[in-house]
């Protein structure tokens, strides 16, 4: 998969507006209500990874997760790191 240009990138950035970019990634925080609805996200966050063979990579501090997303293989920002930040809004938004 080939990395997307910038204007891409703003783009694709507008429709999951609560991640930022940092250079080649994605970032945002999930703050859970507490430590065990933070790792219950994480173990859904890991079901939509796996599916996508496309992984985040996840620290944990406390109820807060801070989670970045590229793709490595491509060494840039491609549609699957888009496709699992709205999968991962979606499971945030479940535990709000
Ligand atoms: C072989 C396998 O497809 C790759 O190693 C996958 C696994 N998960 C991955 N996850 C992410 N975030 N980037 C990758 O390039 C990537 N590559």
């Amino acid at each position: 998969m080939d990395p997307l240009d910038d204007s891409t990138v703003n783009q694709r950035l507008d429709g999951v507006p609560q991640w930022r970019r940092e250079g080649d990634e994605i970032r945002r925080t999930v703050e859970a209500r507490d430590f065990p609805t933070a790792i219950r996200i994480v173990d859904e966050i890991a079901v939509e990874a796996e599916k996508l063979n496309h992984h985040p990579d996840i620290d944990i501090r406390w109820r807060t997760l801070h989670l970045a997303l590229t793709t490595h293989d491509a060494g840039g920002l491609t549609e699957l790191d888009f496709t699992l930040a709205a999968r991962i809004d979606g499971i945030a938004a479940s535990h709000a």
